[in-house]
């Protein structure tokens, strides 16, 4: 019998809680986390801090002071110890993080590139691992979103809604729930990497990297021990749970809405049942415990108060204005301390599991023949459920070994398919084919990822969709982008969503070019790579240069020493020719205007002529890059607000041309030349 193990992590201040100049209300003192309490009004009385026992308490709060610090290293070290010798030695093992959004859960489990989290490290530390009996690790990796148990590793089923089943010996477990067997790093690496990116997220005002779903990764391992001498072999098996809850704050405080407030209160609906059950196991001891009222409990069955030794690591926020979660989650892990579980070796257990299933699908068979029709379809779909997982446990290891490398290469495929390219070297793109780059860094692992366009895309919210994206201002159906035989792309909105391109929003079907910046809602941000067609040979193709030159400069802010920090780069980064996308932008032909037409009064006399020769599908290219241009000169002030709303309101893109010809020309000869620099530089309305 044994408690389960608690360890409490604060993170560092971010962003938002230092522009606020929040106060820091934790402080550790060995295995003590004390939280100051809140400051009060003059004439209150200040609470005493509250004094919190654990385990272990990690500082993250400030790495100035190496002494005090805990890095990620420290941690994995502390939760290490006697975890590896455990599994090996056939106890099930589970890691779990809770702690409301942006808190670090999975900065701690999964981490980054540079400072990887504990999977990463256990899996490393799991492998290197040396037994005197022949070892077999699978892993699964699954995602409890609004109460659906999606496979985050079998794409094609991805989508389909896994239920969950309980075994008397094997315990409850994800029925069809892919296991890819996994013998090196690198396998586990690729896996981590694709599942990750199968993982849904969705954006709330506090953490907008924020992840809405729980993560259960888990490694099965066995271990074979044969007894030459007598013929026969022990099998040791362990299960090492590595889960990564969602965040367990008010939906209130997050700007939760609509769509969202429903996650927020199936995600609390799991979170809730596993407090309830936490309860249930300290206070009224010996009380019936409801394991099945969630998808997660009942999945966490074993972790909480049975054949499990438990970790569970608490994060929280140093910040004063976090208080009344922090304290919360102080309260719960203090009281999940108290919990004791029943850890056992697991012996042989997949014989006897074997041996049961066997009997259980002759008796099964037996019950059916003389079962009343009424009573078949409940024992047809037990006795479908016993052979399958019979089926799953009679698989030999090089059967395992087959599926997996199989599966692998559909995944690759599959997801290339949906758009996403994985590559645990990075992100990849075929030269030749046009893509969406997302410029929202995918929170899991740091890279982007990229939607390979096809004839017809849809996109949105809605489970029809090609590319399904969630967050604030996604509608279920948000755009379709089109593309043509010869490679031409159009993006058709959806009027009621807001999708906006190069910054304006969009209304009615226009035509994208390469490098076009599409935003969707309020956070997706994704830039067309259309490098096939990036040579500029119509009138329109040098319309987005002021974009792009402003695009240029945005890109050149950035941290260019950093390939991560820019998709350009992360794209050209590739040591692979034939797949590599370059990172030069366009460089649209430029037409020269004449040097006798650089007078207000000729120029618009052809300008206007030219723009009533434009075909009527240019008008509405026209009109979006009007609207650009509209938008550069109130930037440069040279129409006023009020001037570009008469504009807008104008249909007629002749008038419209000559109402903006008219106001520059009111603006003198400085305004004119201003003016026809932007024409000269591609935003030409009429050349
Ligand atoms: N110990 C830490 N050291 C440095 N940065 C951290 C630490 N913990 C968290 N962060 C940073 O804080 C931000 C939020 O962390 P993280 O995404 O891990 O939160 P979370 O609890 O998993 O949130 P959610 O519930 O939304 O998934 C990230 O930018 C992360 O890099």
């Amino acid at each position: 019998m044994s408690n389960v193990r608690v360890a409490v992590r604060v993170r560092p201040m971010n962003q938002r809680e230092k522009e606020k100049h929040s106060v820091c209300v934790i402080s550790m003192s060995q295995n003590k986390t004390i939280l100051q309490s809140k400051a009060v009004s003059p004439g209150e009385v200040q609470k005493a801090p509250k004094e919190f026992t654990f385990d272990h308490c990690f500082w993250s709060a400030d790495d100035s002071d190496p002494d005090t610090y805990a890095g990620q290293e420290e941690v994995f070290k502390t939760l290490e110890e006697g975890t590896i010798e455990n599994i090996y030695q056939g106890y099930n093992v589970c890691i779990f993080a809770y702690g409301q959004t942006g808190s670090g859960k999975t900065y701690s489990m999964m981490g980054t590139d540079d400072e990887p989290g504990l999977i990463p490290r256990f899996c490393r530390a799991l492998l290197n691992r040396k037994s005197e009996g022949t070892v077999r690790v699978e892993l699964s990796y699954m995602e409890i979103y609004n109460e659906k148990v999606r496979d985050l590793l079998d794409l094609k089923k991805s989508k389909k809604e896994l239920s969950v089943r309980e075994h008397n010996i094997l315990g409850p477990y994800v029925e069809g729930l892919s296991q890819h067997a996994v013998s090196t790093w690198e396998d586990i690496k690729l896996l981590l990497l694709a599942g990750n990116k199968c993982r849904t997220t969705a954006a709330t005002k506090m953490n907008e990297e924020s992840s809405r779903s729980h993560a259960i990764f888990t490694l099965t391992i066995t271990q074979m021990f044969p007894n030459h001498e007598s013929g026969t072999s022990k099998e040791l098996h362990s299960k090492f749970n590595l889960v990564d809850l969602a965040g367990s704050e008010k939906a209130s405080k997050t700007g939760a809405q609509g769509k969202q407030l429903v996650e927020s209160g199936n995600i609390n609906k799991s979170l809730t049942s596993l407090g309830r059950i936490i309860s249930s196991l300290t206070e009224c001891k010996g009380s019936y415990v409801s394991y099945r009222e969630s998808v997660l409990t009942w999945l966490l069955k074993n972790s909480l108060g049975g054949n499990s030794k438990t970790v569970m690591l608490a994060t929280i926020s140093p910040a004063e204005d976090n208080y009344g979660e922090t304290h919360s989650t102080l309260v719960y892990a203090e009281r999940t301390r108290q919990i004791v579980n029943q850890a056992k070796v697991n012996e042989d257990t997949k014989c006897k599991a074997v041996a049961t299933l066997q009997e259980e699908v002759q008796k099964l068979k037996e019950q059916l023949k003389h079962a009343k029709s009424q009573q078949s379809p409940e024992l047809q779909s037990k006795l479908k459920e016993s052979e399958n997982l019979l089926k799953q446990l009679n698989l030999s290891w090089e059967e395992k070994l087959k599926k997996t490398e199989e599966n692998a290469k559909v995944m690759q495929k599959y997801l290339e398919s949906m758009g996403i390219s994985v590559d645990a070297s990075g992100i990849k793109c075929a030269k030749e084919q046009c893509c969406l780059v997302n410029l929202n860094p995918d929170p899991e692992s740091n890279d982007y990822l990229l939607y390979y366009l096809t004839e017809h895309n849809k996109i949105g919210a809605g489970s029809s969709q090609d590319f399904q994206l969630t967050g604030p201002g996604i509608e279920e159906e948000h755009c379709v982008i089109t593309m043509t035989p010869d490679g031409d792309v159009f993006l058709v909105p959806n009027t009621k969503a807001e999708t906006k391109v190069n910054g304006a929003l969009v209304q009615e079907r226009i035509r994208l070019y390469h490098e076009d910046k599409i935003n969707l809602g309020l956070n997706y941000s994704f830039i067309l790579n259309q490098s096939k067609k990036r040579q500029p040979n119509s009138l329109s193709e040098n319309k987005h240069e002021v974009e792009m030159n402003e695009m240029s400069s945005d890109h050149k802010n950035k941290d260019e020493s950093n390939p991560k920090q820019n998709p350009y780069y992360l794209l050209s980064g590739s040591q692979d020719d034939d797949t590599e996308l370059t990172k030069t932008h366009i460089n649209p032909k430029k037409e020269e205007i004449s040097t006798e037409s650089r007078s207000h009064d000729s120029f618009s006399t052809s300008s206007i002529e030219k723009v009533l020769a434009i075909p009527q599908e240019s008008l509405l290219e026209l009109q979006q890059n009007f609207t650009n241009l509209v938008k550069k000169l109130q930037s440069k002030q040279l129409i006023t607000q009020q001037d570009s709303a008469g504009l807008e309101n104008t249909e007629d893109m002749v008038l419209k041309s000559k109402t903006l010809l008219t106001l520059i020309a009111e603006k003198g000869e400085n305004a004119c030349t201003q003016f026809l620099d932007l024409l000269g530089k591609g935003m030409s309305i009429i050349n």
